[in-house]
């Protein structure tokens, strides 16, 4: 029997999660860390020459944050690990900034010099997920587009950057992942054909502990 996959809007995806950590009392940092843990086990099961050198893409809200836990996961297993930061790193969610905190005791090191691109045999793309609200300009636009430039294959945390959530277009340019490894449950522009052909290979993280409504 194949069982169905729930498919979700953005809107729906932030009354999950808001449900989860209000009203179920599950911290949202407990959430990030499964999230982290899927995403991670995804990418250490990647063939070895892929892991030598990841650069992580970091925005400041919780899609980063994932990214920042991820990128500690991964040094801990013994991957080399760069950060890139879209933002200087203080202008960023209260999670994001926790998890920073935990890269700064690694000492994982740190740039917001997209030149590091072209060091990556792997390319972590937490720059941005459902928390997308308007269309991509400026320095996040030339990230996308260096990142799509790299000749290193790209992981997406939740959705391609760029990707709108519930239709799958580009907000103006989009990311162009290898493989896609969404929380929870599937987005809805996951599905339509403009959003299958930014995310690659996907994959659900379905048991990061979010509850039903
Ligand atoms: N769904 C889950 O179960 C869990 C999801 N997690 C992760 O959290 C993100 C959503 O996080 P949120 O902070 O709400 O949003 P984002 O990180 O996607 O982005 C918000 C951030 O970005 C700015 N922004 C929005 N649009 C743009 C733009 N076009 N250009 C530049 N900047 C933009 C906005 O102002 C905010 O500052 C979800 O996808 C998951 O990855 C949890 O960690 C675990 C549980
Ligand atoms: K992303």
């Amino acid at each position: 029997m194949k069982l169905m996959t729930k498919v979700v809007t953005a809107k729906e995806m932030q009354a999950l999660d808001r449900h989860t950590i209000e009203e179920v009392g599950i911290p949202a940092l407990v959430l990030m860390e499964r999230a982290a843990l899927a995403v991670a086990d995804h990418i250490l099961a990647l063939p070895k020459e892929k892991r030598h050198q990841v650069v992580v893409v970091v925005g400041n809200g919780n899609n980063g944050g994932d990214g920042l836990a991820v990128a500690r996961l991964l040094h801990l297993a013994g991957t080399p690990v760069k950060l890139l930061f879209a933002l200087p790193p203080t202008q960023a969610s209260e999670a994001n900034r926790i998890q920073q905190h935990a890269c700064a005791y690694y000492q994982l090191p740190v740039t917001t010099d997209p030149a590091v691109l072209s060091e990556a045999t792997l390319i972590v793309d937490a720059l941005l997920g459902i928390g997308i609200a308007r269309p991509v300009e400026g320095h996040y636009a030339d990230l996308i587009d260096a990142m799509n430039q790299a000749a290193a294959p790209i992981v997406a945390i939740d959705l391609p950057s760029g990707m709108n959530t519930d239709t799958g277009e580009a907000m103006g340019i989009a990311v162009t992942a290898a493989s896609t490894v969404t929380l929870a449950y599937l987005k809805v522009g996951l599905t339509t054909p403009a959003g299958e052909a930014q995310a690659g290979h996907i994959i659900v993280a379905d048991h990061i502990g979010i509850y039903d409504l």
